[in-house]
């Protein structure tokens, strides 16, 4: 098998459940039971004011809400008759047997019922269908969170777990066809939903309805209410016969005690890839994984107990890289944010006290461009900032170090439970000048020490290449920090996995000091009369303009060359566009001066970029965009 199993009896949440406990009170040696967790909670809230869940929301960034002790163990608790996931897509371990009773209940009337109104489940007394309906579900239920960065979808990720189901957090930017396609696919029991986006997820559930025929069922929806949002979504969801998550949680028995996974193999999350290359694949993580990348999360980071972090990466994207679990295990602080603006991080840095938060580099490129009324500086602490996601250009990270804020460059999956490595910093590079650092720093860096193995390997012996700085490979990983496979689907799992190693598609270098640097991913090198061209090179070179704020380059058909560098430019907001001739003219200079002749984009489009909800550039709408533009005429090189 690709991920080797391990004989050593960890059960993650419970050890991360531990870490916050065995700080705090005796009373958590008598049990490893939920209720200790939250007297955990509840003291350190009393004592410290950690554990808070602060919303912060608006333009101003002000907390809209605040949520110090919610019941995680109560959503587990309405979902503790299920059995452990069968995992039998993926990997051999039989599903374990309970050792709980289940009620007699009447099993067939209850899902005709369900299945009747709305899509969903209009049963006038929602613990009784609540209950029910989870023992209807068995043992292969999922679970599924549609919502941004607010309490309810990090409470999801114990809750969830805890009662023993696969927490699966949706990528809210998605429409309905694709979020109707995830919802089917995982076959998700029950989907929690906010209320700003409950029309969403119900026209995602129609198209589902009408697409499955026959044998649908429907999903128990929950709806996350929130004060600050328009009354009307909410009312609008009840009507139709989704549960109010409040009333769901006090649902619960409180004196439920959860139970470890029986294997530490067992599902936590499931998430789907962005689909900026293919289509969304179902990406399944495993307990130990998660445990062991919530702890070196913290670890790399040099997270302290008391971290105050501002939720700036959607939680959905890779379960917020992990941080989701290493902010419990130390006590730290979640400011969640709605909606993500340069104004309402600096108003959160200013207020909320914030130390830390994750980024990918677009958003790191907003808060430096943000107009100077908008932002608070010099900075009132040291502020980390982690990045990955995409290859961040150096002139961001200088223009972010000048701001005062200390850059942690990580690059990863969503198969890796996101960061499999870290540029980490070297004491010499501290009196180099800081061109000179950002640039050491845009190195994807050295293996996280949570991942057993990374290395760069030439793709046709599958052997490392030489650490040289040069010969270019693709990034491979294998160990605990991998995930378990992709949702049913055996034949990409067998691809991915060939020769017992994580095929990353990235390409990239070693350097003699044995820090990779990413070159592209596969899918967007460029080749032009067979000579290979960094897109991310050609990008980085491009953010040196003084008139560009994004850029992105693909490549485009070229009838002479094969393909050639097309650059897509936004401009910075005070340039003057009257003449986008010249200025794409002027860039093309900008380039002839700084890059082999070859390199040169033969085409620059002004505009904006599409993104994914993790801030990613869509370059595959970008190469759909210059298909439809034709191939290069008449090409001068
Ligand atoms: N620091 C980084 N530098 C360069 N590229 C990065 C960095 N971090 C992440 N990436 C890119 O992001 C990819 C991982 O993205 P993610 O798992 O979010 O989904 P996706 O790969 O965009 O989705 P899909 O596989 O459907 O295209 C990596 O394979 C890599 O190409």
């Amino acid at each position: 098998m690709f991920n080797p199993r391990f004989e050593m009896n960890v059960q993650a949440i419970i050890r991360i459940t531990q870490i916050e406990a065995g700080v705090v009170t005796e009373d958590w040696m008598r049990s490893d039971g939920v209720g200790l967790k939250m007297n955990h909670y509840k003291k350190t809230t009393e004592r410290e004011g950690h554990c808070a869940i602060d919303v912060v929301g608006g333009e101003d960034g002000d907390v809209l809400k605040s949520s110090q002790s919610k019941s995680h163990n109560k959503v587990a608790t309405l979902m503790r008759e299920v059995h452990p996931i069968d995992d039998s897509d993926y990997h051999e371990v039989q599903p374990k047997k309970t050792n709980t009773t289940p009620k007699p209940i009447p099993r067939v009337k209850q899902i005709e019922e369900w299945g009747s109104v709305d899509l969903f489940c209009s049963n006038d007394e929602p613990t009784f269908a609540t209950k029910n309906f989870l023992y209807l579900a068995g043992r292969r239920y999922k679970v599924a969170v549609i919502a941004p960065n607010v309490p309810a979808i990090y409470e999801a990720h114990f809750g969830v777990p805890m009662a023993g189901a696969v927490v699966n957090c949706v990528n809210i930017r998605l429409d309905a066809p694709t979020i109707a396609f995830l919802l089917g696919h995982s076959s998700a029991a029950i989907v929690i939903v906010d209320q700003e986006l409950f029309s969403l997820a119900e026209e995602a559930l129609q198209i589902l309805q009408e697409k499955s025929k026959s044998g649908f069922k429907a999903p128990l929806v929950i709806v996350i209410g929130d004060e600050n949002c328009d009354p009307k979504t909410l009312e609008y969801a009840l009507q139709k016969g989704a549960i109010h998550y409040e009333k769901f949680l006090e649902a619960g028995d409180p004196d439920f005690m959860w139970k470890p996974p029986n294997d530490e193999w067992q599902s936590i999350a499931l998430g789907y890839t962005s689909g900026t290359t293919s289509s969304p694949k179902g990406v399944v993580l495993h307990h130990r994984g998660a445990y062991l990348m919530s702890l070196s999360a913290a670890f790399v980071w040099g997270m302290n107990e008391g971290a105050v972090y501002l939720w700036t990466l959607p939680m959905f994207h890779c379960n917020g890289w992990c941080y989701t679990w290493a902010l419990a295990a130390l006590c730290g602080t979640s400011i969640c944010l709605r909606q993500v603006t340069a104004k309402a991080v600096y108003s959160a840095i200013a207020t909320q006290g914030v130390t830390h938060f994750c980024a990918a580099p677009v958003v790191l490129n907003t808060i430096v461009n943000a107009p100077p009324e908008q932002t608070i500086l010099p900075l009132p602490r040291l502020v980390h900032v982690m990045t990955a996601g995409a290859a961040p250009p150096p002139s961001v990270l200088a223009a972010m170090s000048e701001r005062g804020f200390r850059i942690a460059h990580t690059y990863g999956l969503s198969e890796t439970y996101g960061p499999s490595t870290i540029c980490a910093w070297k004491p010499e590079w501290d009196s180099l000048p800081l061109e000179t650092q950002a640039r050491l720093n845009s190195r994807q860096g050295v293996r996280y020490i949570a991942l057993e193995g990374l290395d760069v390997f030439d793709p046709k012996t599958n052997t490392p290449v030489p650490s040289d700085g040069t010969t270019i490979g693709e990034i491979v990983m294998r160990g605990n920090a991998v995930m378990k496979g992709y949702l049913k689907n055996p034949e990409e799992n067998k691809k991915v996995f060939a020769n017992g190693w994580f095929h990353s598609e990235d390409l990239a270098v070693k350097h003699p000091d044995g820090y990779i640097e990413i070159k592209d991913r596969s899918k967007d090198i460029i080749i032009s009369g067979g000579e290979n061209i960094s897109s991310v090179e050609v990008e980085n070179i491009l953010y040196r303009h003084p008139h560009v704020l994004e850029t992105s380059v693909v490549a485009r058909p070229d009838e002479k060359w094969g393909e050639s560098p097309c650059a897509f430019v936004t401009l910075k907001p005070d340039v003057d566009r009257s003449d986008e001739r010249g200025l794409g003219e002027d860039i093309m200079k900008f380039c002839r001066e700084k890059m082999p002749v070859f390199w040169v984009p033969k085409s620059v489009i002004f505009g904006p970029l599409p993104k994914t909800a993790t801030g990613k550039i869509q370059k595959n709408l970008l190469r759909a965009k210059v298909k439809d533009m034709g191939p290069v005429k008449r090409s001068r090189l």
